[in-house]
C-alpha cells in the first residue's frame, strides 16, 4: 500500500515521515529543490530542518505520481488547496484526508466544502495539536480524524495509527475544521499579548474568551460542542497559544512588539491565521456571530496600532460570561 502526500512543507513532510514507518509514501512538492533534497539527501532543510527522512519517502514535482496511492494526505495551505487539488489525478478517486487548517477566502468555505466542489471521492479531516517537528521526531501525538462516513473514518483511524501517532475518530467534520481554523487566529492574539507584555492573566483570559468565540461560531456553522472541546479545538488552541514554536503565535509576538505585520508575513512559511482572520470575521458576520478577538486580530493584521486595538477590546461593554 502507498500513501500520497500533497505538499512538501513542514506538515506534509512530517506526516510523510510518520507514515513511512509502515507504508511507502509518494510526496508531491511544488519546489524542485525540496524534491531534490528529499530524494538525494533524505532531508527537507527548507521546511523541516534537522530531521533525517525515511528512504520509503519518494518525492516528485509531478502530481501524476500520486495515482500510485489510494489514500492522499492533502497538506497544501488552505488558500491553495483548490488550485493544487485541481492539478492532481482525482479521476483515480483516492480517499482524501485534509490536513490544512483554514477557510477559503474567496468562498468562506471550509476545506471539505472546497473538496466537494471538485470531487465526490471519500473525504476526511485530520486535525489536532501537532507541531510538525515533534511528529517527525516520533514524539507522542494525538489527533482527531473526522469523517461523515463512520466506516471510512474508522478504517482510516486503523490505517493512519502509528506507535506514537494516535488518531481519534469523530463524525463531526465541520467541528474538526472550525477548531483548527479558529485556533490559528487566536494564537496570533496570544502572541500579541505576549509581545506587548500584557501578562499571563491576559493570555489565559484570551484563551478562555477565544474558546467562547470558537464555540459560538462553530455551533452556528453546525459543529458540535464536544468536538470543539476536543483535540482539534481546545487541544490545538492550548498548544498554539502557549508556544513560540507556533508560527501564528510568533507572528503575533512580532506584532505585539510593534513590528509591521507585512514584514513579518514576508516568509516562505505560512501562518494560516493571517489569511483566516479577515475571512473568519466575514464568515462570523454572515452567521450573525460576535467574534471581537478575531476582529481585533484582523484589525492588527491590517495595520491598526496595538495599543488602540487592545484599548478597544477592554472598553467593550461588560457582559455575562
Ligand atoms: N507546521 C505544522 O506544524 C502544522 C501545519 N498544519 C497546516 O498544514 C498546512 C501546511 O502548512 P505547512 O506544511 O506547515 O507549511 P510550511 O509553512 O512549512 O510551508 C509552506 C507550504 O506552502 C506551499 N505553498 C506556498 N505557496 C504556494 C502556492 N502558491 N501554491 C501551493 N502551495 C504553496 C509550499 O509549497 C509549502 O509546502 C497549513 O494549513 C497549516 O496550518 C497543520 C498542523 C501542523
Ligand atoms: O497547527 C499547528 C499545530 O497544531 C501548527 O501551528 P502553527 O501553524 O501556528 O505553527
Amino acid at each position: 500500500m502507498t500513501i500520497g502526500v500533497i505538499g512538501g512543507g513542514a506538515w506534509g513532510t512530517a506526516l510523510a515521515q510518520v507514515m513511512a514507518g509502515d507504508e511507502d509514501v509518494v510526496l508531491w512538492a511544488r519546489e524542485p529543490e525540496v524534491v531534490a533534497a528529499i530524494n538525494q539527501d533524505r532531508a527537507n532543510p527548507d521546511f523541516l530542518p534537522g530531521v533525517a527522512l525515511s528512504p520509503r519517502i519518494r518525492a516528485s514535482a509531478a502530481t501524476a505520481g500520486l495515482a500510485a496511492a489510494d489514500l492522499w494526505l492533502v497538506v497544501a495551505p488552505a488558500q491553495h488547496l483548490r488550485s493544487v487539488l485541481a492539478e492532481c489525478p482525482l479521476a483515480a478517486r483516492p480517499t482524501l484526508v485534509l490536513c490544512a487548517k483554514g477557510i477559503e477566502a474567496a468562498t468562506l468555505k471550509l476545506m471539505a466544502e472546497v473538496v466537494a466542489d471538485l470531487t465526490d471521492a471519500p473525504c476526511a479531516v485530520l486535525s489536532g495539536p501537532t507541531f510538525a517537528g515533534e511528529v517527525a521526531r516520533g514524539l507522542p501525538t494525538a489527533v482527531t480524524l473526522a469523517c461523515r462516513d463512520a466506516g471510512v473514518g474508522t478504517a482510516l483511524v486503523q490505517r493512519l495509527a502509528r506507535p506514537t501517532f494516535r488518531p481519534y475518530f469523530s463524525d463531526d467534520v465541520t467541528g474538526a475544521e472550525i477548531g483548527g481554523a479558529v485556533k490559528n487566529v487566536l494564537a496570533i492574539a496570544c502572541g500579541v499579548v505576549e509581545g506587548a507584555g500584557l501578562g499571563l492573566n491576559a493570555r489565559a483570559a484570551l484563551i478562555a474568551r477565544g474558546f467562547a468565540e470558537m464555540t459560538r461560531f462553530g455551533l452556528a456553522r453546525g459543529a458540535r460542542a464536544d468536538t470543539l472541546a476536543g483535540l482539534s479545538g481546545l487541544g490545538d488552541l492550548v498548544l498554539t497559544c502557549s508556544s513560540a514554536n507556533s508560527r501564528n503565535f510568533t507572528l503575533g509576538l512580532g506584532i505585539g512588539r510593534g513590528e509591521p505585520a507585512a514584514t513579518l508575513l514576508d516568509t516562505r512559511t505560512v501562518a494560516e491565521g493571517a489569511a483566516t482572520a479577515p475571512v473568519l470575521v466575514a464568515a462570523a458576520r454572515a452567521a450573525g456571530v460576535e467574534m471581537p478577538i478575531a476582529e481585533a486580530v484582523a484589525a492588527l493584521l491590517a495595520g491598526a496600532p496595538v495599543v488602540e486595538v487592545i484599548s478597544a477590546l477592554l472598553a467593550r461593554p461588560l457582559r455575562a460570561e
